[in-house]
């Protein structure tokens, strides 16, 4: 395992030397532009199907803040879309800016938002989670873009008011009962691509499904995320911002629409 991160010379310019694949031909995130989307009539609604118990912790790896489900069986899965069967939830964190005028991966039209929140699901016909990671069809990550707005989704607030518990690196707090598809948007119009984990060792084994229609979150919330420290309790203070990867090349990938 190698030490990386979001700046200076362990930042995501540097992360091919220890991990190959970030220099790939299916990379992730990419920039989503009208002119190069391919309306897809075929694709399918996605459904999540999420049982509330299914959440465990809520805990800062110093990288991002991340919500774990129990995934040891088809409790909360994600189906339809471009998926073929059901993908079991696993977890979801965020990735986020400095301030609110960036902090998303996925860029839109040249529209950056402040934050973007990942559900990420793995296929079960593969004995594991890591065996799943191996494969192209072995990951779908649900996408969804922070917009700062006035009117905040109120859901928003279990998670921030967590944030507290888990300032810094290594602290992990129970977090039960929370179906994360109250955060959903009202559409489910979405763009779908292949693609790869935005962190190394940035496997090429993920179907995104980047929704069109942002949540609102508040200003403040957003500082909220930002009082997340990325180091452990006893050491200096290092505000964990800016844990988002710049866009990668798309080479010859077609980003497919799930609307006109
Ligand atoms: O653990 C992680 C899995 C997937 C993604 S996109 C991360 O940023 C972290
Ligand atoms: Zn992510």
């Amino acid at each position: 395992y190698y030490p990386w991160g979001y700046d200076g010379d362990n930042g995501p310019d540097q992360w091919h030397k220890n991990y190959p694949t970030a220099k790939g031909r299916h990379q992730s995130p990419i920039e989503i532009n009208n002119k190069e989307v391919h309306y897809d009539r075929s694709l399918l609604p996605w459904f999540a199907s999420y049982d509330p118990g299914a959440a465990k912790t809520i805990l800062n790896n110093g990288k991002t803040c991340r919500v774990v489900f129990d995934d040891s069986f088809d409790r909360s899965v994600l189906r339809g879309g471009p998926l073929q069967g059901v993908y079991r939830l696993r977890q979801l964190h965020f990735h986020w800016g400095s301030s609110d005028d960036h902090g998303s991966e996925h860029v839109v039209n040249g529209v950056r938002y402040a934050g973007e929140l990942h559900l990420l699901h793995w296929n079960p016909k593969y004995s594991n989670y890591l065996d799943a990671v191996r494969r192209t069809d072995g990951i779908a990550v649900l996408a969804i873009f922070l917009q700062v707005g006035k009117t905040p989704k109120p859901e928003m607030k279990r998670i921030l008011e967590e944030i507290n518990a888990i300032k810094t690196k290594g602290k992990e707090a129970p977090f039960p009962n929370f179906d994360p598809s109250i955060l959903f948007p009202k559409s489910h119009d979405y763009w779908t691509y292949h693609g790869s984990f935005t962190t190394p060792p940035c496997e090429e084994c993920i179907t995104w499904i980047v929704l069109r229609e942002p949540i609102i979150v508040s200003s403040d919330q957003m500082a909220k995320l930002r009082s997340l420290s990325k180091n452990a309790e006893n050491e200096p203070d290092l505000p964990l911002v800016d844990n988002w990867r710049p866009t990668q090349p798309r080479y010859f990938r077609m980003v497919s629409a799930s609307f006109l």
